[in-house]
């Protein structure tokens, strides 16, 4: 996986899971803080056709009207139980903020008031739904707010339940205005965080996933090990004489080095493929779905290409190479590379560069 390439990206694995990335997925604290902010509606709901003075609901009886607060809560109360249970559900994400603008339109067709204040309660639901769970929910829902308002209003104009008032067509434009100025910022937001994310991953000089990355992609391909008994392949590589090429050329051609390794690596793997910097002048290199054999035949491809720019380039390195397999050569990421870094250190020391070594399986 590689990262100066938008196909390679590191996001594109972890966001294939979640809706490329569109959906954000909150921890049940904070769904919970959004159905009690529900529950709070709804008792003021309740409270204003209910117990204030003067108020008498236009369309529907008080009666229909709290039967239909009664089957709101007990929906958002099931979605409440759900949630509990299973944190990441999109469908409950969208059904829950569908029921929330259904309420809310009820609300609004039966507000007496001719500037209905329980508009606002759209803006919460736009800005309640949209903050949480991501762009698409954000967009999903300025939308089906916008439409319920218009279709609302027409309603409340075409049963004769109220007249034109300047003042409601402000209320509405400084809501409509106020909701897609949040929509614009929230974009940047994520954005910016999601940039934040790619960039905490790449090793800046090689455009390689980090020793981080490398960790975090590692240990969810040892979770993933346990259920689908995919094996992979480790490939350590480490440059021989790389010191000598900063001492006698001086760092920049050591950097050079770097880079045009990475780039020859980047040449030799497929796209599921993993391939991060390690540190230093050592790579690691992760072939899915591979055998041992086949990683042989990637080592020796790039140590072909190694020597051939070398001599184009007058400098002077060469690669060796541990080799290990998952689960054969060990259990966990720090494991496998330990038995690998053994086969890499033997493959050094019995050779003058340029060796490919396997780790000894794990007994
Ligand atoms: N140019 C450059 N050099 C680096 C960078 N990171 C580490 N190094 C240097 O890489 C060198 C690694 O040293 P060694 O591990 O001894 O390299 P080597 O000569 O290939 O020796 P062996 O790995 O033991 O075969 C050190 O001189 C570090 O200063 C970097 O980002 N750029």
């Amino acid at each position: 996986m590689v990262l100066d390439d938008r196909r390679h990206h590191p996001d594109r694995r972890a966001n294939n899971d979640q809706s490329e990335g569109r959906y954000r997925y909150p921890g049940w604290q904070e769904q919970k803080i959004q159905f009690i902010t529900r529950f709070i509606f709804l008792v003021l709901g309740v409270g204003f056709f209910n117990f204030t003075t003067g108020i008498v609901p236009t369309l529907w009886s008080t009666e229909q009207l709290n039967s239909a607060y009664a089957i709101y809560f007990i929906l958002q109360a099931g979605m409440f139980i759900h949630a509990a249970k299973i944190n990441i559900c999109p469908t409950r994400y969208h059904l829950a903020m569908w029921i929330d603008i259904a309420i809310a339109s009820i609300s609004v067709l039966n507000d007496p008031y001719p500037i209905p204040p329980s508009l606002l309660v759209y803006i919460m639901i736009v800005l309640g739904n949209g903050m949480r769970y991501g762009m698409r929910l954000f967009a999903e829902s300025l939308i089906g707010c916008f439409s319920a308002v218009m279709v609302v209003l027409f309603l409340r104009y075409a049963l004769g339940n109220s007249e034109f008032s300047p003042g409601l067509v402000f209320l509405n434009l400084f809501g409509g205005i106020i909701l897609v100025y949040s929509y614009v910022l929230m974009g940047r937001i994520e954005r910016s965080r999601k940039e934040l994310e790619t960039n905490s991953n790449i090793d800046t000089l090689t455009g390689l996933l980090n020793r981080r990355a490398l960790q975090e992609i590692t240990g969810t391909m040892f979770e993933k090990l346990q259920c689908n008994h995919k094996k992979f392949v480790l490939l350590f590589a480490d440059l021989d004489k790389f010191k000598d090429v900063n001492d006698e050329l001086g760092h920049a051609a050591g950097d050079l080095v770097l880079r045009e390794f990475a780039r020859i690596v980047r040449a030799c793997i497929r796209e599921p493929d993993v391939a991060a910097r390690f540190g230093g002048d050592e790579f690691v290199i992760i072939l899915e779905d591979a055998t041992l054999n086949h990683a042989q035949l990637i080592a020796e491809r790039i140590q072909q290409q190694v020597a051939r720019w070398s001599d184009d380039n007058e400098i002077d390195f060469s690669v060796t190479f541990g080799l290990g397999e998952a689960p054969t050569h060990g259990n966990s990421f720090s494991h496998l590379l330990e038995q690998v870094d053994q086969a890499l250190y033997h493959s050094k020391s019995t050779h003058t560069g340029g060796g490919i070594t396997v780790a000894r399986p794990v007994i």
